[in-house]
């Protein structure tokens, strides 16, 4: 190509106002400095009040600068892309390369059929050739009624994909679709005739659901059904493949005479005695088997609630792939994890901060992480492949031949491949396909794609690539947390470690971005330490912090202010709200003190070998009585769990501090009011913002009458630790 005239698919671009931000960092990390300096040089003597209190808040702010400034590291070099999807099409609109989409899922109790469907007939209609888009659903419970449904959808997006392409709609999920509507859009013949059809469709799984299994007559209709004859359990089963729409054959057309994308429905073999990896091990089967089909040359991974809400994504993410100059180098794209059922304020947190901010950071740095869902990988780089600066790559690959004569050959050639023996004495899940043995298994498989030498990029286009749905209770949340928090120190620990396995592979600031998620769960004993002890000894009377009158007292408002207001700042440009900002410091605040406290432990003992590597799949249903708490944005505690009874018992702890402070200043007057704060005033502070913070808790705890409560077991429990912890400090020690 002329290089004159070449003109980039894509470009990045820096973060406005870094210099800003790299000069309130320095200023920051002055103030640390100086918060560790005063720490080290007024150590009390032995003997005197408070040293051991004293000793471990300099470890927790050791620990805290430390981590603030591996946080730095994801901050520091933000970067934007934008992509040119017109010069693509101009380039290479009869060139684009075949697309196979993957979608998960693995249980149709807690991922209802209809909700998968929706997803896969998102990633269907996108708007790219028909004939190079395959999809492809894992579903590891093998049931029938997600296989039901996905027949359904198969029919179903003979109308479907027409239509949108007729009246360009956005988004591509029908139910989606639907509901984003107003009535008065919703007037004409056609509009009834598709809605109406997906009614009917909708309406039959419906029912199989309710009844836990498909009408007999409908299993007469479709001889795929009979491969459920020997199947027993999710657990255990054979490897059931059925190809419900083939794009090399000729015949099968949409309503308007155009191909269909290829559809394929895969359960992988699961039995008792062989263990499955979870997500990864059903992402490996279906790398083979779309091998096999359609072996397209790039691959899309979606969770199968993550529904397409941008129908050009594909183009988005081939821009990067394809572009002349820079594309060689770039393994994967990555577009963000964003939640279709969010409510205003959040309860529960959110990714907003990690999405709109900190994986810009890491962009800059060498890639973001691969994180599960709506990423898009060269398939090439899944099996391994080296990266070369010589070796630029191409998106051609050549297109398997059919040699069996029926379907039915093929498919039970193919079963083969998603067999539960099929991995034994091969490299895959080690150095083939997505890693065994961790709970983000997607994390761990970037990480080391990236240390072949390979960039990724993360992309966040303004309309939204994919919308998908977050846990809507507290224990939901406080277990995925744990599961990703367990699962990132995991890697830290691993051969895999960005530290060790990264040095000299991975830049510095990049390996400091992976550092700083591997480090999540660690973060909980500084944490717990800070809501604990200078609680405590409020109630004792022993200062912790320096006195207002003191010239140490400035780096630490410094510090506090400055962080408070980086972090707001940092939540409203993300989009946030106040209240958000105030709700996210709450799940900050349980999430380490609960999921990182149980993640640290299981690391541990798997450490040692006594614990082994679980997923819990986060349920995607709620019922009308959660939901409607959620809606009011009421936090959901609901039943009694070891991390509740943890986050209880410190918030009775910090209220029993308070009130114990209280009471002395009423009840003696031995100190005065003000020398109390002009000595203490931190540490009152600290100890008030920990129980304000806590004010939902506390009304759970008592005052609710809801179901969405905290379980009266765990009330007395709390109120019991907490106050004999208190009493122990005031009377004993
Ligand atoms: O044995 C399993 C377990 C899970 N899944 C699928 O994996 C996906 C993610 O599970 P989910 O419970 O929704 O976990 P999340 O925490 O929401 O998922 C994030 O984190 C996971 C790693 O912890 C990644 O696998 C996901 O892609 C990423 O979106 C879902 O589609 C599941 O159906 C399987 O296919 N098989
Ligand atoms: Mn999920």
């Amino acid at each position: 190509m002329d290089k004159l005239k070449y003109e980039p698919l894509f470009e990045t671009k820096k973060a406005k106002g870094r210099i800003l931000y790299r000069l309130f960092a320095s200023s920051m990390f002055c103030g640390i400095i100086f918060i560790w300096i005063y720490r080290l040089c007024n150590i009390p003597e032995p003997g005197e009040n408070g040293r051991y209190g004293w000793i471990g808040m300099l470890g927790a702010e050791l620990w805290f600068g430390f981590y603030w400034l591996l946080t730095q590291s994801l901050r520091w070099n933000r970067v934007h892309r934008h992509t040119f999807r017109d010069r693509l099409l101009l380039r290479y609109e009869n060139e684009l390369p075949r697309v196979d989409v993957f979608v998960c899922t693995a249980d149709p109790a807690i991922e209802p059929p209809i909700m998968v469907i929706n997803t896969v007939l998102s990633v269907m209609a996108y708007n790219y050739p028909p004939e190079k888009l395959s999809v492809y659903l894992s579903d590891d419970a093998g049931s029938e009624l997600t296989f039901h449904a996905l027949l359904e959808a198969s029919r179903f997006a003979k109308h479907w994909l027409p239509y949108c392409k007729k009246v360009s709609v956005e988004p591509r999920s029908p139910a989606a679709y639907f509901t984003s509507l107003s009535v008065s859009d919703q007037s004409d013949a056609d509009f009834s005739e598709i809605k109406r059809l997906y009614e009917d469709m909708a309406n039959s799984i419906e029912v199989a659901c309710k009844a836990g299994t498909v009408s007999d007559q409908a299993k007469l209709e479709y001889t795929g059904f009979s491969k459920w004859d020997s199947y027993s359990s999710k657990k255990n089963h054979a490897a059931i493949l059925q190809i419900l729409i083939d794009s090399r054959d000729e015949e099968t057309m949409d309503i308007d005479g155009v191909r269909l994308p290829t559809l394929v429905y895969v359960a992988r073999e699961k039995r008792p005695q062989h263990f499955h990896n979870f997500k990864a091990g059903a992402m490996n089967a279906l790398i083979r088997v779309s091998s096999e089909i359609s072996n397209g040359p790039v691959i899309l991974n979606v969770d199968c609630d993550m529904y397409s809400n941008n129908s050009n994504s594909i183009q988005d993410a081939l821009c990067f792939f394809m572009d002349e100059e820079r594309s060689h180098e770039i393994a994967f794209v990555q577009f963000p994890q964003s939640f279709e059922n969010t409510t205003k304020n959040e309860v529960y947190g959110s990714l907003r901060v990690i999405d709109e901010v900190e994986f810009h950071g890491v962009d800059g740095n060498g890639g973001p992480l691969y994180t599960g869902t709506g990423c898009f990988h060269r398939r090439d780089t899944l099996y391994g492949r080296e990266f070369s600066k010589e070796a630029k790559t191409d998106l051609k690959s050549a297109y398997p031949e059919k040699t069996e004569k029926n379907v039915h050959e093929l498919e039970e050639r193919l079963e083969r491949l998603a067999s539960s023996t099929y991995e034994q004495n091969t490299q895959w899940g080690n150095e083939i396909g997505l890693k065994y043995g961790c709970p983000v298994e997607d994390v761990l498989t970037g990480l080391t794609i990236q240390c072949k030498g390979w960039k990724s990029v993360y992309y966040r286009p303004k309309r939204k690539a994919f919308l998908g749905l977050t846990a809507t209770t507290l224990d939901q949340i406080l277990v995925q947390h744990k599961r990703w928090s367990e699962g990132d120190l995991n890697i830290l620990l691993s051969k895999y470690s960005p530290v060790w396995y990264g040095l000299g592979k991975l830049n510095f600031c990049h390996m400091l971005g992976y550092l700083t998620y591997c480090l999540w769960s660690p973060n909980f004993l500084a944490t717990l330490y800070y809501s604990i002890v200078p609680s405590l000894y409020l109630l004792k009377g022993i200062s912790l912090f320096p006195q207002v009158s003191s010239k140490w007292f400035l780096p630490f408002t410094y510090v506090i202010i400055a962080e408070l207001i980086n972090s707001f700042a940092e939540f409203l440009y993300s989009g946030g709200t106040v209240l958000g900002w105030w709700n996210e410091q709450r799940i900050w605040l349980y999430k380490r003190t609960s999921s990182y406290i149980f993640a640290f432990l299981d690391t541990m003992l798997k450490l040692f070998g006594s614990s082994n590597t679980t997923f819990i799949v986060t349920p995607k249903v709620t019922d009308d009585d959660v939901l409607s708490r959620y809606k009011q944005e009421k936090m959901e505690f609901g039943s009694a769990s070891p991390m509740l009874t943890i986050l209880s018992t410190l918030a009775m702890l910090n209220l029993f501090c308070l009130v114990g402070l209280v009471k002395k200043l009423i009840l003696t007057r031995e100190v005065g009011l003000k020398y109390v704060f002009g000595t203490m005033v931190l540490q009152i502070l600290l100890c008030g913002v920990l129980v304000f913070v806590n004010l939902p808790l506390y009304n759970a705890l008592f005052f609710r009458q809801d179901k969405g409560k905290v379980p009266s077991s765990t009330t007395v429990q709390s109120v019991v630790f907490a106050l004999s912890v208190c009493t122990c400090v005031a009377y004993l020690y």
